[in-house]
């Protein structure tokens, strides 16, 4: 039996997909500044009636954000992967989360977990090393603020040994069973605090 947090972690290729975010308000623009983080190549289309200024200036960041100035059309949903929903009027969120469930397309509601697939997580990032944070939508708060811990606490030479590692990695001959050996044997003073 699972208890505390069931959710599956993924990290996810926001390049390769494509992630509609209806609403171009304050959160829609938190929603789009929270993928553009993780990847500023992020394929973005923003619907919405009105856009923000703030959401404007982030299209001059990038050719893959497309802004379409208009009320949500069913036809939005087509070609995409993710949906994130951000407007003020939650009976659209309902319609448009039913339509998507039926076109099988994850979606999150921003600030309404009942209505979510997925959540957005709180993300710390040091080179190619990435941490996500879920508090099972306990607290937010709590994921931002360790998020900060983390980004201090964590040197920023974790990401110089992951690239070494990374070296040691391709230059290890043998199979699979070998190279998990030798990797394990290498990074075990990293664990083992007496050695250290
Ligand atoms: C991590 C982060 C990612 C992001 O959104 O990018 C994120 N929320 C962030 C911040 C934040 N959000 C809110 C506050 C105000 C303080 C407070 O209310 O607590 C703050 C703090 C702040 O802004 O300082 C309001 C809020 N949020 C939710 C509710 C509804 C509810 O709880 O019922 C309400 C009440 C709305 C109301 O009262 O009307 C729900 C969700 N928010 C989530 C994610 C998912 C759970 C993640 C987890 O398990 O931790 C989940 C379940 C669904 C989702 O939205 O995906 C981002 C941190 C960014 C960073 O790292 O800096
Ligand atoms: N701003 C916050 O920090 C915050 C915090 C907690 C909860 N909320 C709630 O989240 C919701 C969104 O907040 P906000 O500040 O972004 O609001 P907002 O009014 O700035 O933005 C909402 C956007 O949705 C668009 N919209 C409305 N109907 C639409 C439709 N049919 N098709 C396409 N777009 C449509 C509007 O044009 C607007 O751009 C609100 O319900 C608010 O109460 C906001």
């Amino acid at each position: 039996m699972t208890t505390g947090n069931s959710l599956f972690p993924v990290f996810i290729k926001l390049d390769q997909i494509h992630t509609l975010i209806v609403g171009g308000g304050s959160v829609g623009l938190e929603k789009l500044d929270a993928l553009l983080r993780n990847d500023h190549e992020a394929q973005v289309t923003i619907v919405s009636k009105k856009i923000n200024r703030e959401i404007r200036q982030r299209q001059g960041l990038s050719r893959q954000i497309k802004l379409i100035e208009r009320p949500f059309r069913k036809s939005d949903l087509k070609g995409k992967d993710l949906v994130i929903l951000a407007t003020d009027d939650q009976r659209l969120h309902s319609r448009i989360r039913s339509i998507a469930r039926k076109k099988h397309l994850l979606i999150n509601v921003a600030d309404t977990p009942h209505l979510c697939d997925f959540y957005l997580g709180s993300t710390v990032k040091k080179g190619d090393l990435k941490i996500g944070i879920s508090t099972n939508g306990k607290s937010p708060t709590f994921s931002k603020r360790l998020k900060e811990v983390l980004n201090e606490t964590l040197p920023d030479e974790t990401d110089l040994l992951l690239q070494n590692l990374k070296v040691i990695r391709d230059r290890l001959k043998g199979d699979f069973s070998f190279k998990v050996k030798a990797l394990n044997g290498i990074t075990k003073s990293l664990i083992d605090r007496n050695e250290v």
